[in-house]
C-alpha cells in the first residue's frame, strides 16, 4: 500500500485541536516531517517545557490518528522544547560491540568562541538550498584533500538530514571511553563525525536553537581529531542559525558555496554568500554541481540547467569557481553507496583532485 502524502498527513494533524485552541499545523509546531515507506516521522516543537507537557495528549492523539491512516505502518513523534528547563534529549543509540557508552549530547552551548584543538583550518561547505550536492561535495573534497597528503576530518553538521554516515559508508558508532572524548570512526582515511551517528537511526529528532548548537559544539570540540590540516564541515542548507553560530563560535578559515546552474539555486547561493559576508567568513570559491549532463551512450555534453550562470556570478563577485561537476550517475551511486568517487580512480575523481590542489594552494 502506498504511503500517504505529506499533505494528507498535515490534513490529519490539522484536525487535532490544541488545549489553547488552534491545531498543530496552524500553530506551526510541526517540524521535519518525513513520510517514507509507510513511516511517518516528525517533531513537535513546543515553545516551552510547560507547553510540551501540555501537548503530550495531543502527541498521543496525533499518533493514533496517523496510525489509522491507510498506508501508515509506523509513527514516530518526538517532542522538543527549548528554554532552560527543557526535557533532556533522548538517550543516544546503544553503543555497538562492547564500546563504552556514548556520551550525552544536546547540552546548551558555552559562551564565547571555541578553539578546535589540533585543527589548522576549518572549511565550511554551504549552500543556499538543499539537494544541490553539498554533502556530496563535502565528502569528495575531504577525500581528495586527504589524497593530496592532508590529514582531514569531516563534520556532518547537517542536522536536518545527516547524510555523511551513508556517503562515507560509516556504520560504526563513535566510541567514548571516558564519556567525554569522542573517538570518531575513520572512513577512506577521513575522521568522520555526524550527529546522525549519535542518534537511533529511525529517530528523526531535530534539535533547534540552543540544544542544537550545544550538540554541534560538542561534536566539534569533544572529538579527538588529532592533528588535522583541515576540518571540512558539511553545513545544513540555507542561511539559518546553525551557519550563523558555527561561523561565530569557531574560527572558520573559509567557506565554499555549492550551487547548481539553475537561477533559483543561484539566487539562493547569493543569499548564502551574503550571509558569509555578514559573518565575515571569507568565501574560498563557488562550486557548480550538476553543471552538465554527459550522455553515457554518446558522450554528448548538454547544459540542461543553462550555461555559465555560476561562472558569471563568481566573476561578478571576484571569486574563483573551484569546480564544475557534471551530473553523473556514477557520482550518485558511489556517494549513496558509501564509496565517494574521489576515493576511486574513476575520471570523475579528477575534478575533485583539481579542486583539492587549488584549495591547498589558496590555503597553504
Ligand atoms: N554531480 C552529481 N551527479 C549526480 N548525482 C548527484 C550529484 N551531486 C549530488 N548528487 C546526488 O543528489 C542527491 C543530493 O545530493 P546531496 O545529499 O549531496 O545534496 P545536499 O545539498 O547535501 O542535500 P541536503 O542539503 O538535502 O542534505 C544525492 O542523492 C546525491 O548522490
Amino acid at each position: 500500500m502506498t504511503s500517504p502524502t505529506r499533505d494528507e498527513v498535515l490534513a490529519v494533524l490539522a484536525r487535532i485541536p490544541l488545549p489553547q485552541g488552534g491545531d498543530l499545523v496552524s500553530h506551526d509546531l510541526v517540524r521535519a516531517l518525513v513520510v517514507d515507506a509507510g513511516a511517518v516521522r516528525f517533531v513537535i516543537e513546543a515553545e516551552t517545557p510547560e507547553q510540551a507537557r501540555a501537548l503530550e495528549p495531543v502527541q498521543a492523539q496525533a499518533e493514533a490518528a496517523l496510525k489509522a491512516l491507510p498506508g501508515v505502518a509506523r509513527v514516530a513523534i518526538a517532542m522538543t522544547a527549548h528554554g532552560p528547563s527543557a526535557k533532556p534529549a533522548p538517550k543516544p543509540a546503544a553503543p555497538s560491540q562492547g564500546e563504552p557508552p556514548a556520551l550525552k549530547i544536546g547540552r546548551h552551548p558555552t559562551a564565547g568562541p571555541s578553539e578546535v584543538p589540533g585543527v589548522k583550518r576549518i572549511i565550511a561547505v554551504g549552500s543556499g538550498k538543499g539537494g544541490v550536492g553539498k554533502s556530496t561535495v563535502s565528502a569528495n573534497l575531504a577525500i581528495a584533500l586527504a589524497r593530496e597528503g592532508w590529514k582531514v576530518g569531516l563534520v556532518d553538521a547537517d542536522i536536518y538530514g545527516p547524510s555523511q554516515p551513508r556517503m562515507m559508508g560509516v556504520t560504526k558508532k563513535p566510541a567514548s571511553p571516558d564519556g567525554k572524548t569522542i573517538i570518531p570512526p575513520v572512513a577512506h582515511g577521513i575522521r568522520v563525525i555526524s550527529i546522525g551517528m549519535m542518534l537511533p537511526e529511525d529517530q528523526a529528532l531535530i534539535w533547534r536553537g540552543p540544544m542544537l548548537m550545544g550538540a554541534l559544539q560538542q561534536l566539534m570540540t569533544q572529538v579527538a581529531w588529532g592533528d588535522l590540516d583541515a576540518l571540512v564541515i558539511d553545513m545544513p542548507p540555507g542561511t539559518g542559525d546553525v551557519q550563523m553560530t558555527l561561523c561565530q563560535k569557531f574560527p572558520v578559515t573559509g567557506a565554499i558555496v555549492v550551487s547548481t546552474p539553475q537561477d533559483v539555486a543561484l539566487l539562493d547561493a547569493r543569499r548564502a554568500l551574503n550571509a558569509f559576508e555578514v559573518l565575515k567568513t571569507p568565501v574560498l570559491g563557488l562550486v557548480e554541481n550538476m553543471s552538465t549532463f554527459i550522455c553515457p551512450n554518446c558522450g554528448h555534453e548538454e547544459h540542461i540547467f543553462g550555461e555559465g550562470g555560476v561562472t558569471r556570478e563568481a566573476e561578478a563577485l571576484g571569486l574563483p569557481v573551484l569546480a564544475q561537476l557534471p551530473l553523473s550517475v556514477e557520482v550518485r551511486l558511489s556517494g549513496d553507496g558509501g564509496l565517494p568517487v574521489a576515493a576511486t580512480d574513476s575520471p570523475a575523481a579528477e575534478s575533485y583532485r583539481a579542486m583539492a590542489r587549488q584549495l591547498i594552494g589558496q590555503l597553504a
